[in-house]
């Protein structure tokens, strides 16, 4: 049978608790992922614009780094990634989560939260992310997920093994 991981990342524990949600519905493993620094509160003020995320965000060349905690993914199938969206794009340490994670051959699928900005950039930064690594990954298309029948109506579409 299929196997699939769920890995998350959730400053203030929103993608949490809708990537149990999305683990649950899909009989997946899940974890957690972290930031090699952990974000303050202070960190995370998008009203700052001198804030930690306010300038990794706006910084194309900037590189955040992923703990190197996460689980090794070489026994699943399928790979989900959730993520809050920040300034529209994922969380940078994502795209250092995808360099770090061989995605040969696995079907990626990504959700994130947010306060109503939609999916659409996010998706162009994982597709500029997954070309980067020359990974041959099947990556479905993303979704910002806020409740019940959202998570339901994006799982049942969903292409995984
Ligand atoms: C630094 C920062 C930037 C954000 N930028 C956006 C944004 O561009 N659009 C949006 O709709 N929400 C934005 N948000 C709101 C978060 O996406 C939203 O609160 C999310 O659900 C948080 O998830 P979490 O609790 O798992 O961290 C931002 C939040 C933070 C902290």
């Amino acid at each position: 049978m299929a196997k699939t991981l769920v890995l998350y990342y959730s400053a203030t524990n929103t993608t949490k608790k809708i990537a149990e949600k999305v683990a649950q519905k899909l009989d997946a493993d899940i974890a957690e992922i972290h930031a090699a620094q952990p974000y303050t509160a202070a960190d995370l003020d998008w009203h700052d614009s001198t804030s930690r995320t306010s300038i990794e965000q706006h910084d194309h060349n900037s590189r955040v780094a992923v703990k190197e905690d996460f689980p090794d993914i070489s026994g699943y199938d399928n790979i989900v990634i959730g993520h809050p969206i920040w300034w529209a794009i994922p969380p940078r340490m994502i795209a250092d989560l995808i360099d770090k994670l061989d995605l040969n051959g696995k079907n990626l699928a990504l959700f994130a939260t947010s306060g109503g900005t939609n999916y659409d950039r996010s998706q162009s930064f994982i597709e500029r992310a997954i070309k980067e690594n020359n990974y041959d990954t099947k990556v479905n298309q993303g979704a910002v997920l806020n409740n019940a029948g959202q998570i339901d109506s994006w799982v049942d579409n969903l292409s995984l093994a």
